[in-house]
């Protein structure tokens, strides 16, 4: 087969690869940041693609794009965004997610209507908080787009209607994933309910099939959400749960039935293959490091290696790292929380803390999903930006109590996108068979269990602080 691309627009930076289609092995790959911050201007995500995949795009016969979830690009009637998109860690929509829940006859319905609770990470949020604080920027919306429906729409040739995909429509609050007998629908009153009018909404193009074709004549496929696309480049099976620790800490399975939790600590979203895609999503991961970094003078390697010095438990050291406000759980007001500081606590012990804290986070996460699912969980996957930290690597199985496989260092959103545009690219019922990554390794460390329970005593102890 051809040569094909997959694009990830993700939080912090667009990355392309450029795969033979035929088994996923890479051949290109190129990269562009994005601005910092939880809201930006959208057109910065083309110019970062357009960077990115400078060298990559004239030789793929086929694209695919998956993006950051959930992000509210509000297009004007000339199709120009009526403000910065709001991003799914901009927490500022917290009263609307709560005042919906109850409007739409709370949380176990608003569960059974669109597969999840909403939180602020949710489009339809979005809308909500734009319709009460900018009355004339939300006058002025003719079309609400997700992060990966703008990126492709700049890629795809001129007149091509708008499209989305039924992974990454499943987190505006406003599509039922499991309606219309599993291939979703849109449910506009919801959208209505929040903006108090109707806007235009992209054509769900079915998974695997084309949504048209390029600027240069390449195929282009429906795209969807960098979670969906990770669970599409990993290839996962049915008892694989994937940690995702980019900016973003998620917990996922891919599983045959819908779900609807009530408690809202795990989505009800679909996949992008026809299954769904059950996640427990956190705002504070890699950052957590990222900012830990900052505050302590060193580097990534060089915070990996102070937290090893130290000794699991970080010397009494416990952090509760929701630095942005938190998803799960559901506190976005919070903070970040220190305790068991002393004269003796050393710079090593404030490094390890926050591994243990970002660790902890995690597997609060994977519990909430393989609890909900009552899924046997046959293998841990992690994946993302901060699984090639050495500390990451050692004390995120000490604090799960359990191996965990690192497939090889890749970027799996930008993979996954490009086995979605193989699969559109070649017209058949099911993703093209690629290899699974080859070389996982499994890391192990002895369990720490005093850990995780130090940390739980904390997430409790500061509930009702925010
Ligand atoms: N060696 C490392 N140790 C810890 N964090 C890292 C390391 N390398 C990259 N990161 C962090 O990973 C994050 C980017 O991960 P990525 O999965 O690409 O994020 P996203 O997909 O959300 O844009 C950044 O916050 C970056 O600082
Ligand atoms: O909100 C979610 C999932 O519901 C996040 O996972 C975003 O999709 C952003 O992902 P990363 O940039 O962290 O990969």
């Amino acid at each position: 087969m051809a040569q094909v691309m997959g694009v990830d627009s993700s939080t912090q930076a667009t990355k392309a690869l450029l795969v033979d289609g035929d088994d996923g092995t890479v051949l290109g790959e190129g990269r562009a940041p994005h601005p910092p911050g939880t809201e930006v201007d959208p057109r910065h995500w083309c110019d970062a693609l357009d960077e990115a995949a400078r060298d990559l795009l004239g030789s793929a016969a086929a694209v695919g794009v998956g993006g950051q979830q959930h992000g509210m690009v509000a297009l004007d009637a000339a199709g120009h965004p009526v403000r910065d998109a709001l991003l799914w860690n901009d927490t500022r929509s917290a009263d609307a997610a709560r005042d919906l829940v109850t409007e739409w006859g709370g949380p176990q319905r608003c569960a059974e209507l669109v597969g999840s609770v909403l939180v602020p990470s949710f489009t339809v949020t979005k809308l909500r908080w734009l319709r009460d604080h900018e009355p004339d920027a939300a006058a002025r919306v003719e079309r609400v787009l997700l992060p990966h429906d703008y990126v492709a729409a700049h890629l795809a040739a001129p007149g091509t209607p708008p499209f989305t995909d039924r992974g990454d429509a499943s987190g505006t609050g406003y599509f039922s994933p499991s309606a219309a007998e599993g291939t979703g629908a849109w449910a506009p009153d919801l959208l209505r309910s929040a903006l108090g009018r109707d806007v235009d909404l992209p054509a769900v193009v079915p998974d695997g099939a084309s949504a048209g074709v390029t600027r240069a004549g390449a195929v282009l496929a429906g795209g969807t959400g960098d979670n969906m696309a990770a669970a599409l480049g990993l290839g996962l099976e049915p008892g694989d749960a994937l940690l995702s620790v980019g900016t973003s800490g998620v917990a996922s399975m891919v599983v045959a039935d819908p779900v609807a939790d009530p408690s809202g600590l795990v989505t009800g979203f679909a996949d992008a293959t026809g299954h769904y895609l059950p996640m427990s999503v956190t705002l504070n991961a890699a950052q957590v490091l990222d900012h830990q970094a900052r505050w302590l003078g060193v580097d990534h390697d060089g915070l990996a290696e102070l937290a090893l010095s130290a000794e699991p438990g970080a010397g009494g050291v416990v952090l509760l790292p929701y630095y942005g406000g938190e998803r799960t759980p559901d506190r976005p007001r919070a903070c970040g929380t220190w305790t068991g500081l002393s004269p003796a606590t050393t710079r090593a012990d404030l490094a390890r803390a926050a591994y243990e804290a970002l660790a902890c986070s995690l597997a609060d996460a994977l519990d909430h999903l393989t609890t909900l699912l009552g899924a046997e969980v046959r293998r841990v996957l992690v994946v993302g930006g901060a699984a090639r930290s050495a500390a990451v690597q050692e004390i995120l199985p000490a604090v799960l109590g359990r191996p965990v496989a690192l497939p090889p260092q890749q970027e799996y959103v930008a993979l996954g996108a490009a086995r979605q545009a193989a699969w559109a690219l070649a017209g058949t019922a099911t993703p093209p068979a690629w290899p699974a990554p080859a070389g996982s390794r499994v890391l192990e460390a002895a369990p720490t269990p005093h850990v995780r329970e130090r940390y739980g005593e904390l997430r409790e102890r500061t509930a009702g602080w925010s």
